[in-house]
């Protein structure tokens, strides 16, 4: 049976997506998103769970950066998971003792219209994760009154809903990856999703309408793009790209190899099906058949043939 590390502990919407993504997997309870990066790194899971990014806060930005740097992991596979928030506190627990609320930072900004009508002179403190917020409120002695958290987590750690759907909209989605050491890609389905982490040589004009365009020559799909700081100063960036289709494809595997052509560096992060199922519009001349196609003729006007 695998294990697979996520962000804890029990009850976190970590802990759903895993079990959503590898229901037979056991799961291994990490502090934070980095923690469960490498447990899979050094082996001591076979892989892990990680938040990658919210329908209404963006990216998750730890995970993309921890995924950009160090021991390189590959991305196997991906969920969309509602997120729906419920505010948790002790048995008993009435509106007018919720002086302190605490969550992780995304479901804090994902509920700020709620605790701002409903809370307005709350203490808001960020917390690890959902659930561990959820754990802390139960403790004993916790100076915590109140926990956004997923309502599954009230079960777990003895505590009451206060409210539920607290979220600022309803239809919130988080996407969630799981991620395992280098070795044999997932195979081509047809509806797949390309990640990438590019690195410029340099600072130019165009720079970045340079790498667009090794896509879209290729008509390939980007689905997701996000700039990052490299921590060099001001005005440095490197760049995650999300695209439609598979390493294994023509169009796209093209695409990839330029990039590592003209840039400092690609680090590959994976090619895995897509949890929407979406197929990419193939334009004409950028079917597999036609690279194909067009390959072999090139081999043959090489070789003096007409
Ligand atoms: O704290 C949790 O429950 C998590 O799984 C983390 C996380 C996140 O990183 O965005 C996941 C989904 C929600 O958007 C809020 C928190």
């Amino acid at each position: 049976m695998s294990k697979l590390a996520y962000l804890g502990p029990r009850g976190t919407f970590c802990d759903a997506a895993l079990r959503r993504l590898a229901p037979d997997a056991e799961s291994l309870a990490c502090a934070n998103v980095g923690a469960a990066l490498d447990a899979a790194r050094d082996g001591t899971a076979d892989g892990a769970v990680v938040p990658l990014e919210n329908s209404v806060e963006g990216a998750i930005t730890q995970t993309l950066d921890q995924l950009a740097r160090g021991v390189p992991l590959l991305i196997t596979g991906e969920l969309l998971l509602p997120v729906e928030f419920s505010l948790l506190v002790r048995p008993g627990t009435e509106s007018w003792q919720i002086k302190r609320i605490i969550s992780h930072p995304a479901a804090i900004t994902q509920c700020r219209g709620y605790v701002e009508r409903e809370f307005p002179d709350a203490d808001v403190v960020a917390w690890p994760s959902t659930a561990a917020a959820a754990q802390e409120v139960a403790a004993a002695g916790s100076p915590y009154d109140a926990a956004i958290s997923p309502a599954v987590a009230a079960g777990y750690y003895g505590l009451a809903e206060f409210a539920s759907g607290i979220g600022d909209r309803s239809d919130t989605v988080t996407r969630f990856v799981r991620v395992s050491r280098p070795g044999s890609l997932p195979q081509p389905t047809g509806a797949d999703r390309t990640s990438l982490v590019v690195f410029l040589r340099d600072d130019h004009p165009g720079a970045l309408m340079e790498m667009l365009s090794e896509f879209a020559v290729r008509g390939v799909n980007l689905s997701r793009i996000e700039s990052r700081p490299t921590g060099d100063g001001i005005g440095h960036y490197f760049f995650h790209f999300d695209c439609e289709g598979h390493v294994a494809d023509a169009r796209v595997g093209e695409a990839i190899a330029a990039l590592h052509r003209r840039c400092l560096d690609v680090r590959f992060l994976g090619s895995y099906p897509r949890a929407d199922r979406g197929r990419p519009r193939i334009g004409p001349g950028m079917s597999e058949s036609e690279f194909a196609e067009a390959a072999s003729w090139l081999d043959r006007i090489r070789s003096g043939g007409a």
